[in-house]
């Protein structure tokens, strides 16, 4: 719309080159209609993973996509990572940290820095940036008002148990404070630390913590975004990546993963078997990966769905990528 500069008849501006505004910018819009439709009103618990975090681009672009999801009617929830964060501080601190079966073993020494960096730092860094479009963003982590409980885990490498230190399972969760706040048109970011039934915080993987917030809350969707464009059928081999799988067939597959991607799709297993309708892993490193998930047809990343036969696609070309 042409802008009113004055009120005043002598001095009537005329726009002698107006331009047309562009109908692919009404069809985009009108495409996004069955979305709009099937989410409104309906929680979105998106996890955003450390190894999205790249960039300010990219962080500023996520907040946009939070913030649009929140002004079109969804109720989008954050659960957010950091390992490679806490990997940094650590790093800095010359404090020793490894990884088993996709979790960092933690010390006591290291459970500082994890709650350190990720309530102290990463989760108020995307509270921040949310909180740019609005007062929308409230940060808090399972030790707030009883969200979760951590029950201590050990993770089985290689048909051994290995002793992970301070890490936990989600045991209990009490969704009553994210209920809250999301009932006040709110956007909570969660960070993934909880204390034990004694009080004694643990560190837990922010994939876990987003599946046993998305069954709890009843969610529609659990989105995780990562560093890759989705699940590898067979990582490092083949370039073939998994478009769409059962739970069924997933539960198939986890034996068969390594690194990050064992929590990760672990995550979307116990998201679709505890009762959402469907999760899925994006490539995180795409500007607006959010939307593009979320509004359109094509196959973004890799969906778990129940019923559904397991479908392939090649990687994109790199040029595609914004
Ligand atoms: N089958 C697989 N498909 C895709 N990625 C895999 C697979 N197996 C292992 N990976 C690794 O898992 C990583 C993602 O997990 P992680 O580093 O924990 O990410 P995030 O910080 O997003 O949680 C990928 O970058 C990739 O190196
Ligand atoms: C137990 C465990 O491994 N906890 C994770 C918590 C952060 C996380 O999960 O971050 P990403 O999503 O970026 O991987 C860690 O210490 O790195």
């Amino acid at each position: 719309m042409s802008e009113m500069t004055s009120s005043s008849p002598d001095q009537l501006e005329t726009d002698l080159n107006p331009r047309r505004p562009d109908p692919a910018k009404a069809r985009t819009l009108a495409a996004a209609l069955p979305w709009l439709k099937r989410y409104h009103g309906q929680t979105i618990v998106v996890k955003y993973g450390g190894n999205a975090m790249i960039d300010d681009a990219l962080k500023v672009a996520f907040a946009e996509d939070i913030a649009f999801l929140r002004f079109a009617g969804f109720k989008p929830v954050v659960v957010h990572g950091g390992g490679p964060q806490i990997s940094r501080m650590l790093d800095k601190l010359g404090i020793e940290s490894e990884f088993r079966g996709g979790l960092r073993v933690t010390t006591p020494e290291a459970m500082d820095v994890v709650r350190m960096v990720l309530v102290g730092q990463v989760q108020r860094e995307l509270v921040g940036l949310i909180n740019q479009h609005g007062a929308l963003a409230v940060g808090l982590s399972g030790e707030d008002a009883g969200l979760f409980t951590a029950e201590r885990t050990n993770t089985v490498v290689d048909g051994e148990e290995v002793d992970l230190g301070l890490v936990g399972e989600v045991a209990t969760v009490r969704p009553e404070a994210v209920l809250d706040l999301i009932e006040a048109g709110r956007v909570p970011v969660v960070s993934s630390v909880a204390p034990d039934v004694n009080g004694l915080v643990h560190n837990v993987n922010a994939d876990t913590a987003a599946a046993a917030l998305a069954v709890a809350l009843g969610a529609e969707k659990l989105m995780v975004l990562t560093d890759v464009e989705g699940l590898y059928r067979d990582y490092g081999n083949s370039d073939d990546l998994i478009q769409e799988i059962s739970p069924e067939a997933l539960g198939e597959l986890l034996p068969t993963l390594d690194a990050g991607m064992v929590p990760k799709m672990r995550a979307c297993y116990e998201a679709v078997t505890g009762g959402v309708p469907r999760a899925t892993v994006v490539d995180g490193r795409e500007l607006h990966a959010v939307l593009l998930e979320i509004f359109t047809d094509e196959g973004v990343g890799t969906q778990v769905l129940p019923g559904a036969t397991t479908k392939m696609r090649k990687p994109y070309a790199k040029e595609d990528r914004s």
